[in-house]
């Protein structure tokens, strides 16, 4: 992709806390190639900002430990006030350096988030649910956090959504390639189609 052309797809990923939305689309990056396929991760930027306002460890903030939860309710709540503005900042910013053809954004959280890549890239985008049970949420990590849990970062997409695919992160569910393989078929093809 050049500096001035559009993605040739933008797959936009959701799910719960601790549902393996980063193990998933990590995953879809190590088949497809860091060359094919950008991560885009709208927290990305959030946290970046946030860090550096309040002198935190930004890798630990990006990455999957304890840590980043320890301040989660406020950046949600730091995150909303630009939104409010704006509620397209953060998928702008994220989205900024990516110059793959395909983005799969890897944590999409409210409404907002897929009204502004689907008025951006209406005939790229398309929406994958991760989807694990509490209990194999909690093996991971979680617990429930009122003002967390039960608020618009984790439930804003629980319904009013009508995902093209929806993937069972679970020990007991068919294989992660296996459900993955009608997605990477799908990007390839694309791909095919547009070298055409
Ligand atoms: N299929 C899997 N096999 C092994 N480990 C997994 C799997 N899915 C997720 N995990 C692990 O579970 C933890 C949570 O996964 P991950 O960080 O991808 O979730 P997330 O949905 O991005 O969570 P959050 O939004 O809370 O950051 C990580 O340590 C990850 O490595
Ligand atoms: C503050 C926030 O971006 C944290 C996301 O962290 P993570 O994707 O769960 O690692 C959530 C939000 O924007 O509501």
């Amino acid at each position: 992709m050049d500096q001035n052309s559009e993605p040739e797809l933008v797959l936009v990923f959701s799910g719960k806390r601790k549902s393996g939305k980063d193990y998933v689309t990590d995953l879809i990056q190590e088949r497809l190639g860091a060359d094919v396929c950008s991560v885009v991760r709208l927290s990305g930027p959030l946290k970046h900002q946030y860090a550096q306002e309040h002198g935190l460890d930004l890798d630990q903030l990006l990455g999957p430990g304890p840590y980043k939860e320890r301040y989660r309710a406020d950046m949600i709540r730091w995150g909303e006030t630009r939104r409010q503005q704006d509620p397209g900042f953060f998928c702008r910013l994220a989205t900024r350096g990516a110059r793959q053809p395909v983005w799969v954004v890897s944590d999409a959280r409210r409404l907002s988030d897929l009204h502004w890549f689907r008025s951006q890239f209406p005939r790229q985008t398309l929406c994958v649910r991760v989807q694990s049970s509490e209990e194999t949420r909690t093996q991971r990590g979680w617990s429930f956090t009122a003002g967390v849990d039960d608020a618009e970062s984790e439930c804003g997409l629980d319904s009013g959504v009508k995902f093209d695919w929806i993937i069972s992160n679970e020990a007991d569910a068919p294989s992660l390639d296996k459900q993955l393989q009608p997605i990477l078929n799908l990007v390839n093809s694309a791909r095919v189609t547009s070298d055409q």
